[in-house]
C-alpha cells in the first residue's frame, strides 16, 4: 500500500497562496503547506507591520518639522513596547485565526512544516510525509539575503523578520542597504528617535527609480539621518559592552561605526532552493521559478501540467499587490484550463513608505527617452512642485515633486513619479489613467479636481505637459 497522501490541489505557502482556496474547492481535497508563520510575509513580517511602525514615525517626524508653519512641537516619549504589542496583538490574531479557520475545514489539510519537491507533482515534508497533487500552486515567497561577512551572526544583527519584535527602541541603528526595506526602516527608527546611519554599498539608492526622484529623496534623507554612500559592509565585530562595531570599506579605507542594532536590508531571494525546485523546474537568473504568461511553471521551457507559481517565488515584482493579482489569475486558471488568463502587468506601481514618501508607475524619464529614440517619437516631461499649488502653500512644502512623462504626439502617459506627502495616494489617478488608456489632457480636463486639494499637483503636472494635441 502506498503511503503517499493524494490531493486534488496542493498549495505551498500560506501568504497569497491561502487566498487560492475558494468555493470551487469545496468538494475537493486541498493541502496547504507552510513551515513558517501562517499568513506569510506581508501580514507577519512585511507590508502590514512595517506600515504600522511607519505611521507613528511619520506623525512624529512631521510634528518636529512644523516650525516653518509657526508651530513648535516636540516628541517627548515613544513607548516602543506598547507600540509593538499593539501591532502584533492585531497581526498575530489574524494569523492564528486564519490557521484555525483553514484547519476547521473538512476539505483542507494544513501541514505546518516545510516541504520540498521529490517529483513534479510530489512533495516530501520535513517530517517525511509524502504528498501528491493533481494540481500544485507554488506560492513560497522569498527570504532576506545576508551578505556573508565575518560577524553576520552577531546578536545585534537583525533583518526585517526580527527587527519589529525587539524589546526596546535601540539608541543607535545602522541600516545596511539602499532599497525599499532600508529606506522604510531608516525612517521608522529615525522618526521614533534612534540615531540612524544608513550605509549603502553604491552611490545609488532605490535603483530603477527615476533619477530626479532619487536625488530629491537622497537630499531629504541626508537631512534626517546619517546617509553614507559607497560604504561596503566588511565585517561586524563585538565591543566589550555587547554592542556591535560595523566595519565598512569606503574609499579604500576601513570605517567603523559603533551601534546597538544592525539591520541588514540587502535584498531578497526567492525560496526556490529549499523547495528543491531546480531539480524539476526551470529557474530564472534571479533564482525564481520560471513561469509562462499564464503562471504555468516551466520545465525544459515547457509548461508542467497543473503546476502554477505566483508571487515572490516567480514574479518580476516582489510586491503584494502583484502577488494578489497573480493569485486571482492562478485561481481562475486552475479550474479553467481551456480559457487561461494572464495578469496585466503593464503598469505595476510601487510606493516606498519612507520620509518623504515615494511612488512610481511606468517608465522613468531615462527609460522613456531610450524608448522614444528607439521607436522614433518625442516625449514631453513636466515636473510640478508640490510647493507651487495651493495646498502646497498651506504646507509651505519645499520637498514634493510630481513628474509626468507622456508621448508628445498622442498624449499617452508613459510614466509618473512622485516624492512627497502622501505620494502613494496621489499617484493612484495616474495609475488609473495609464491602466484605462486615458491621455494626459483627457484626464486633466475630463473631470473636476477638488480645489484646493493636493491632487491639484497632479492636475497641474498633466496640464503642464507640452503636447501636440
Ligand atoms: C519588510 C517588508 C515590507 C514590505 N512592504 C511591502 C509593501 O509595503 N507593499 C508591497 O506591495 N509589498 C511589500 N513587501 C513585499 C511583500 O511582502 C511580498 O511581495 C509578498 O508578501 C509576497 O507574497 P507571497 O505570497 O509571494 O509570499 P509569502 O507571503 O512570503 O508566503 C510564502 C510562504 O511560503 C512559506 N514557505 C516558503 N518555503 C516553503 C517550503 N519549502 N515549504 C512550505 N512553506 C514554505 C513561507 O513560510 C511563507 O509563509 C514587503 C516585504 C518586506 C519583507
Ligand atoms: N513599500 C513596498 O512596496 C516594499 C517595502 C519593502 C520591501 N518591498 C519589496 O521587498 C523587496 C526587497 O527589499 P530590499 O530593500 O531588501 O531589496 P532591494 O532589492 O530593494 O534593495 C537591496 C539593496 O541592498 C544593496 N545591497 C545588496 N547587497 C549588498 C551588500 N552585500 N552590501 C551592501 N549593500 C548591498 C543593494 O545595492 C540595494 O540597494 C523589494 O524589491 C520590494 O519589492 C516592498
Amino acid at each position: 500500500m502506498s503511503n503517499i497522501q493524494e490531493f486534488d490541489l496542493i498549495i505551498i505557502g500560506s501568504g497569497s497562496g491561502n487566498s487560492i482556496i475558494n468555493e470551487e474547492w469545496d468538494g475537493k481535497k486541498v493541502a496547504i503547506i507552510d513551515g513558517g508563520t501562517f499568513g506569510g510575509t506581508c501580514l507577519n513580517f512585511g507590508c502590514i507591520p512595517t506600515k504600522q511602525y511607519v505611521y507613528p514615525a511619520t506623525v512624529a517626524t512631521e510634528a518636529t518639522h512644523i516650525g516653518r508653519l509657526g508651530v513648535e512641537a516636540e516628541v517627548t516619549h515613544v513607548d516602543w513596547k506598547s507600540m509593538r504589542d499593539r501591532i502584533f496583538k492585531r497581526i498575530d490574531a489574524i494569523s492564528h485565526g486564519g490557521l484555525d479557520y483553514r484547519k476547521s475545514l473538512d476539505n483542507v489539510t494544513v501541514f505546518e512544516e516545510y516541504a520540498k519537491f521529490t517529483g513534479t507533482h510530489e512533495l516530501e515534508t520535513a517530517s517525511g510525509k509524502k504528498l501528491r497533487g493533481k494540481q500544485i500552486v507554488i506560492a513560497a515567497g522569498s527570504h532576506n539575503q545576508l551578505p556573508q561577512v565575518p560577524g553576520i551572526d552577531h546578536p545585534a544583527v537583525h533583518t526585517s523578520d526580527t527587527v519589529m519584535r525587539i524589546d526596546e527602541l535601540p539608541q543607535r541603528v545602522v541600516v545596511v542597504g539602499g532599497g525599499f526595506i532600508a529606506a522604510e526602516f531608516a525612517h521608522v527608527f529615525n522618526g521614533l528617535g534612534s540615531t540612524v546611519v544608513q550605509a549603502n554599498r553604491s552611490e545609488t539608492l532605490l535603483r530603477s527609480y527615476d533619477q530626479e526622484i532619487v536625488e530629491r529623496f537622497k537630499r531629504e534623507a541626508a537631512k534626517q539621518w546619517d546617509l553614507r554612500l559607497n560604504y561596503a559592509l566588511a565585517s561586524i565585530e563585538s565591543n566589550d559592552d555587547g554592542s556591535a562595531r560595523v566595519v565598512f570599506e569606503h574609499d579604500g579605507k576601513k570605517v567603523s561605526i559603533d551601534t546597538d542594532l544592525v539591520l541588514i536590508a540587502t535584498g531578497r531571494t526567492p525560496n526556490s532552493e529549499s523547495l528543491n525546485a531546480a531539480s524539476f523546474f526551470d529557474l530564472r537568473d534571479s533564482g525564481g521559478i520560471e513561469v509562462d504568461r499564464f503562471h504555468r511553471v516551466l520545465s525544459g521551457g515547457k509548461p508542467v501540467d497543473g503546476v502554477f507559481a505566483l508571487g515572490d517565488i516567480s514574479s518580476n515584482y516582489l510586491l503584494k499587490h502583484v502577488a494578489n493579482a497573480e493569485t486571482r489569475t492562478v485561481q481562475h486558471n486552475l479550474v479553467h484550463p481551456d480559457s487561461l488568463r494572464e495578469t496585466d502587468e503593464r503598469f505595476v506601481p510601487a510606493a516606498v513608505f519612507t520620509y518623504p514618501q515615494i511612488a512610481t508607475v511606468g517608465l522613468t524619464e531615462d527609460e522613456a527617452r531610450t524608448k522614444a529614440t528607439e521607436e522614433g517619437f518625442e516625449i514631453a516631461v513636466k515636473v510640478q512642485n508640490f510647493g507651487d499649488v495651493a495646498y502646497g502653500w498651506a504646507m509651505e512644502d519645499q520637498v514634493g515633486l510630481c513628474k509626468v512623462i507622456a508621448r508628445k504626439d498622442t498624449g499617452e502617459l508613459l510614466g509618473a513619479h512622485l516624492v512627497g506627502e502622501e505620494s502613494s495616494m496621489l499617484i493612484q489617478p495616474l495609475i488609473q489613467a495609464m491602466s484605462f488608456g486615458l491621455t494626459a489632457h483627457e484626464m486633466a480636463r475630463g473631470q473636476f479636481w477638488i480645489h484646493p486639494a493636493l491632487t491639484e499637483v497632479v492636475e497641474n503636472a498633466l496640464l503642464g505637459l507640452e503636447l501636440e494635441k
